[in-house]
């Protein structure tokens, strides 16, 4: 069986706002598979590669107007292209599983959903940086804007970065846009609710994830 792109491994990517559980599903999915004997790559974006983390902290730090949406999609598409090219392809091709915390669908949300850029245009960027490579399953983790700003609130100590600090109305239309893409590409995306605990929401991921089993 191969994966959407024609390689032998899966790619598997978690979207969803800032503090609704990706980071720990993450390292639970990636146990879960590891623990079935599959070669797991964990990842992240913006990051993965020297380069593409170098372009992280130029997005995540600095003043709220550091860049302007244009720039910030071309950065964000400049580091998904190195990472695709050093780390994920590569990975997939010997037959890994590639979990990435965010991917292009964020570039979606964030740049066009939430910053007014066209939806074809960040597909464009992602087709000249990483020759349109999709994920074979996205996880679309799901929680009340005003829960999941408590959650990340207490665990960045009340110091987010560039995107976390942008106000409530922002990160709502995040949220909205990321559920429009869900809808319209429901054989990719499954979406669930991070309500629960840990343990429960893990549970619901991989029960999402048993058809693209071997
Ligand atoms: N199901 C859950 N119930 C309660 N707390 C949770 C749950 N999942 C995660 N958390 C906690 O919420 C906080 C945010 O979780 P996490 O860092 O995984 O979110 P994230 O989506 O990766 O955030 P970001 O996009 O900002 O990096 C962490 O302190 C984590 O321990
Ligand atoms: C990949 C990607 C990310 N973003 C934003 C979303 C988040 O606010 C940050 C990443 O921080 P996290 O702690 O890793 O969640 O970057 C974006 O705007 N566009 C993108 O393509």
């Amino acid at each position: 069986m191969t994966g959407r792109g024609g390689h032998r491994g899966r790619f598997i990517t978690l979207e969803g706002g800032e503090g609704v559980g990706k980071s720990t599903q993450l390292a639970l999915l990636a146990g879960a598979l590891r623990a079935r004997g599959f070669e797991v790559v964990e990842t992240r974006e913006p990051g993965g590669t020297p380069g593409a983390e170098a372009i992280r902290a130029l997005l995540l730090s600095g003043e709220a107007d550091r860049w302007n949406p244009q720039a910030e999609a071309l950065l964000f598409a400049a580091a998904r292209s190195d990472h695709v090219a050093r780390v994920i392809r590569p990975a997939l091709e010997r037959g890994a599983w590639v979990v990435c915390d965010r991917y292009v669908d964020s570039n979606r949300a964030y740049q066009s959903g939430a910053s007014g850029l066209a939806d074809e245009d960040m597909m464009a960027l992602h087709r000249i940086g990483s020759a349109g490579l999709m994920p074979d399953r996205t996880f679309l983790l799901t929680l009340p804007v005003d829960q999941a700003q408590t959650r990340a609130g207490a665990r960045d100590a009340g110091l987010p970065d560039r995107f976390g600090a942008r106000g409530r109305d922002f990160h709502e239309k995040v949220a909205g846009a990321f559920a429009g893409y869900a809808a319209r590409e429901p054989e990719r995306f499954r979406v669930i609710d991070t309500g629960a605990g840990k343990e429960e929401v893990h549970a619901s991921i991989l029960a999402a994830l048993a058809d693209l089993m071997p």
